[in-house]
């Protein structure tokens, strides 16, 4: 059982160096997921790939201003937090994060991600010192799991008619709507039912309408479900390219191809539609399959496909994000 902190005074200093450390993660994950380069389309410190409106700069700045957030997600899911509390440290990261790029919408997954693995990680260090210790991921899916599945319910009730069912959308015309591969869509949430509010009265965000157009889970349902995507799907990536003594920039750019290989990423889906995830999907296979970053070139073939998205406009933002707690997740459980 979670002891309320106030009553343990003699844990606050453990907690908050804890606190700090996991922090440190959070911030480092975001940094080495932006220092990753070629990862088609997206920001990285040698140029802004398919966006105009943010770079490295602003990414950086967001990482900075996020800080607090994440140090005060490992403190209170050290104390047990329900969803709420986070949601409420969500809503103010948001605002912070748009403060600090002049509102460019750099790192929102990656606030909702870290902010409950941070939480996560705190708890479990606050419950399970010295005891075989569930996954992050799965600490997620069992104590805030539901409560995210709830929030995207009731973003079906208050939301705008989801546009897979809008007659000139291309899914009511051609009589199809895409898949979601396994791992990305948890029983408990049907991406298909989602509709494209926040559940909050706020204007739909991308994400959430090419989840409601498209049938697919993002994000929410990722979360819900515990990261089946990093954990079946990126992780085993990079540890097995670390294993195999690749470099790190090199490692990383292999868990983010397994991850853009799989994900449906609602960023693709907005830019592109169907045509631009599959299209990235495609592409992603084809390079793992030939050998990913230990085929020869590799570098020239990803620089090569970096150029190709930027041309198509296309940016995946999610499997970023999902770079990011993989970077995170690997640190924290060691
Ligand atoms: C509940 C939230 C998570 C809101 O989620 P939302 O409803 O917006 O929809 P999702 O698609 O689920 O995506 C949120 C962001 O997560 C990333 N993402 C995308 N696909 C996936 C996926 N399959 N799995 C995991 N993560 C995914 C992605 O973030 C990155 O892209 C962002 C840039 O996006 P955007 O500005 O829309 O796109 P651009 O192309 O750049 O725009 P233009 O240039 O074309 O104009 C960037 O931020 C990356 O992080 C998705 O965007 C959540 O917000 C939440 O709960 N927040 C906590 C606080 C809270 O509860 N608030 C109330 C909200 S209900
Ligand atoms: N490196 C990146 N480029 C573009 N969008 C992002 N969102 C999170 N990381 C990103």
């Amino acid at each position: 059982m979670t002891r309320p902190c106030a009553a343990d005074p003699a844990q606050a200093r453990p907690r908050q160096a804890q606190a700090q450390a996991l922090r440190n993660l959070a911030v480092q994950a975001l940094l080495g997921e932006l220092r990753t380069y070629p990862k088609p389309g997206l920001v990285s410190l040698v140029d802004s790939g398919s966006h105009r409106d943010m770079d490295a700069t602003t990414l950086v700045r967001s990482t900075l201003a996020l800080r607090r957030y994440f140090e005060d997600c490992a403190r209170v899911g050290a104390c047990g937090a329900a969803f709420d509390t986070l949601k409420a440290l969500g809503i103010a990261a948001e605002q912070r994060m748009l403060r600090a790029t002049h509102g460019v919408n750099t790192h929102r997954g990656a606030i909702f991600h870290l902010g409950l693995l941070a939480a996560a990680a705190g708890h479990r260090a606050a419950q399970h010192a010295a005891a075989p210790a569930p996954s992050l991921g799965e600490i997620v899916r069992r104590r805030w799991g539901a409560d995210i599945a709830a929030q995207r319910r009731l973003a079906a009730i208050d939301g705008n008619r989801p546009a897979a069912l809008d007659d000139n959308h291309p899914a009511a015309i051609h009589g199809s709507r895409p898949t979601a591969p396994d791992g990305n869509r948890p029983a408990a949430i049907d991406g298909a039912s989602a509709a494209a509010t926040c559940g909050n009265g706020a204007a739909p965000s991308h994400g959430s309408r090419a989840s409601a157009r498209y049938g697919v889970g993002g994000a929410q349902a990722q979360a819900a479900a515990g990261f089946p995507s990093v954990y079946r799907v990126a992780l085993p990536a990079y540890r097995a390219a670390l294993a195999r003594s690749a470099a790190p920039n090199q490692a990383r750019v292999q868990a983010f191809f397994a991850l853009l290989g799989h994900l449906d990423d609602t960023n693709l889906l907005h830019r592109g539609g169907r045509e631009g995830l599959a299209y990235a999907r495609v592409q992603a296979t084809r390079f793992l399959a030939d050998g990913g970053v230990f085929q020869a070139r590799w570098q020239r073939r990803a620089t090569d496909l970096h150029l190709a998205f930027r041309e198509r406009w296309l940016s995946p933002g999610g499997s970023a994000d999902l770079l990011a707690v993989c970077l995170f997740v690997h640190a924290a459980e060691g």
